[in-house]
């Protein structure tokens, strides 16, 4: 592309109004993404990647079915997933933590890895798929159209403000990769033990917001056509950083209570909660209109649009008595209580919905009145926007709900959901495969290798999985390569 028309804000409009971009809400201009651009666009193979996504997307949204994945651990997965026929890749940054990190240190999904460890793992992916297509066209195994697989990759909070966030999302498009989620919780804070009854800490709206305009000004910058997934933790959320922002007041919780002393001194999680109790936590137009409900229109009237410390003044001035605190249940880290739930995540998906191609309220269980009130909240406003489903857990060992389990990819698909992923379907069937296979060969030996592993595997044509493969067939590339070479002369 000659860098004239790639750095000319009138080819950047051209682009915007294309049918991937036309519907994306950008608060800044053409002329500030042009003077953002470097000469030469770097984009390639992620921009053909992710328009392939989009393809997908497309397809699953006018035939009426979901797109289903789960996570790919290393270039075997990445291969075997081709093989067998899935359409795209998921790379988790859960299971990247739990398998290797950038800094090399594996552990627990807190996110607190450096922010080019997923980008790091899609390199590796998307570069064994190539290899795996190229092998495949020099030796004409007939397996040359084995599609390259889209990848969708994890990118958390951003890891940081917007300069971290576009240096990760250019780390992203220079990957390979075809699509991310970017989402609203604070980086590193997971409690796995529900200790101080924390689960969630998620940021304001506005720094929601600006977490993804930062990402698709980058994108922007990129000329890339990465699907920007748009993750909101809101329903699960217990808590908040800032109470700022207006958006943000029908989920803030103050105690309608005064009590002698605030959250930050009850003792342990048995005094927490109690103090939570007696505090009765509410919202504070719930309080209000409890209080005082003939006031409560007009309150809600002088108040549209203002947080809750301006709309907490309207409200003493129509009743100077009015008690409701949002300080007093802060936590030690100075968090405020957050009422989170589908409204909640459908608020911020409705904003969040103007730069991002893709919502995503993440939820750990499958919840059919969960996912058809996101689906009517977001589509009310939004008609036709892509969203995402995720499933972690939950899913009953004793088949009590078999049946049900196998409806929920159609049922998504009627409600409008277009991907479906289990975050943690890869480890399990790679930890699972590697048990079978490992306690055959301890227990039998040689022959069972043979019998267990290797047999099957040549049976079921896992190419990616055999030696043959990775030795002789690939190496085919690097014997090509040395004849190429010669003598040197
Ligand atoms: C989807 C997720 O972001 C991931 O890293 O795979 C995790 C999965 C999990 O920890 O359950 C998440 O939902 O936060
Ligand atoms: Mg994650």
């Amino acid at each position: 592309m000659a860098s004239e028309y790639w750095l000319a804000p009138s080819s950047i409009e051209q682009w915007w109004s294309s049918p991937s971009q036309k519907d994306i809400k950008r608060p800044y201009s053409t002329d500030t993404v042009a003077s953002l651009r470097d000469v030469f666009p770097e984009n390639h193979h992620s921009n053909a990647m992710a328009l392939k996504l989009r393809n997908i997307f497309e397809k699953v949204q006018n035939d009426k079915l979901v797109n289903l994945t789960t996570s790919v651990i290393d270039p075997v997965t990445a291969q075997v997933m081709a093989e067998v026929g899935f359409e795209t890749l998921y790379v988790s940054g859960g299971m990247s933590a739990n398998t290797d990190t950038a800094t090399d240190d594996p552990g627990p999904d807190l996110a607190d890895y450096t922010y080019d460890t997923v980008p790091k793992k899609v390199t590796t992916i998307y570069r064994s798929q190539l290899l795996h297509s190229r092998t495949a066209r020099v030796n004409g195994t007939g397996k040359h159209d084995l599609p390259l697989l889209p990848i969708i990759a994890d990118a958390d909070s951003g890891h940081g403000q917007h300069t971290a966030i576009m240096k990760l999302v250019k780390l992203f498009v220079q990957s390979g990769v075809s699509g991310f989620h970017l989402d609203d919780l604070v980086s590193g804070v997971k409690r796995h033990d529900g200790k101080d009854g924390l689960s969630s800490v998620i940021v304001p709206s506005n720094e929601y917001l600006k977490r993804l305009v930062a990402a698709k000004l980058q994108l922007d910058i990129m000329g890339s056509e990465v699907v920007l997934i748009a993750r909101t933790d809101a329903e699960t959320a217990t808590h908040i950083t800032s109470t700022i922002d207006h958006r943000d007041r029908p989920f803030i919780l103050g105690a309608t209570v005064e009590l002698p002393h605030h959250y930050i001194h009850a003792e342990g999680n048995s005094g927490k909660d109690e103090w939570k109790r007696e505090a009765k936590l509410s919202t504070l137009d719930e309080a209000f209109k409890n209080s005082n409900p003939d006031l409560y229109d007009n309150f809600s009237n002088q108040t549209k649009d203002l947080n809750v410390s301006e709309a907490l003044s309207a409200a003493r001035k129509l009743d100077p008595s009015f008690y409701w605190n949002y300080e007093s249940p802060r936590t030690s880290e100075g968090w405020y209580a957050y009422k989170g739930g589908v409204e909640a995540a459908i608020s911020r998906a409705t904003f969040a919905a103007n730069i991002s191609d893709m919502v995503w309220a993440c939820a750990h269980f499958y919840n059919s009145d969960v996912a058809e009130r996101f689906s009517k909240g977001v589509q009310n406003v939004h008609p036709g926007k892509w969203m995402a489903y995720n499933i972690t857990g939950g899913f009953p060992q004793d088949g009590s709900a078999d049946n049900e389990i196998k409806t929920i990819p159609s049922k998504l698909a009627s409600l409008g959901y277009v991907w479906l992923f289990l975050p943690i379907g890869g480890l399990t069937a790679v930890g699972l495969g590697s048990k079978l296979a490992m306690r055959a060969i301890k227990d039998e030996g040689l022959y069972g290798y043979l019998s267990q592993v290797s047999r099957p595997a040549a049976a079921h044509h896992a190419d990616g999985t055999s030696p043959e493969w990775w030795w002789k067939i690939m190496g085919k590339l690097a014997d090509d390569a040395a004849d190429a070479i010669g003598q040197g002369s």
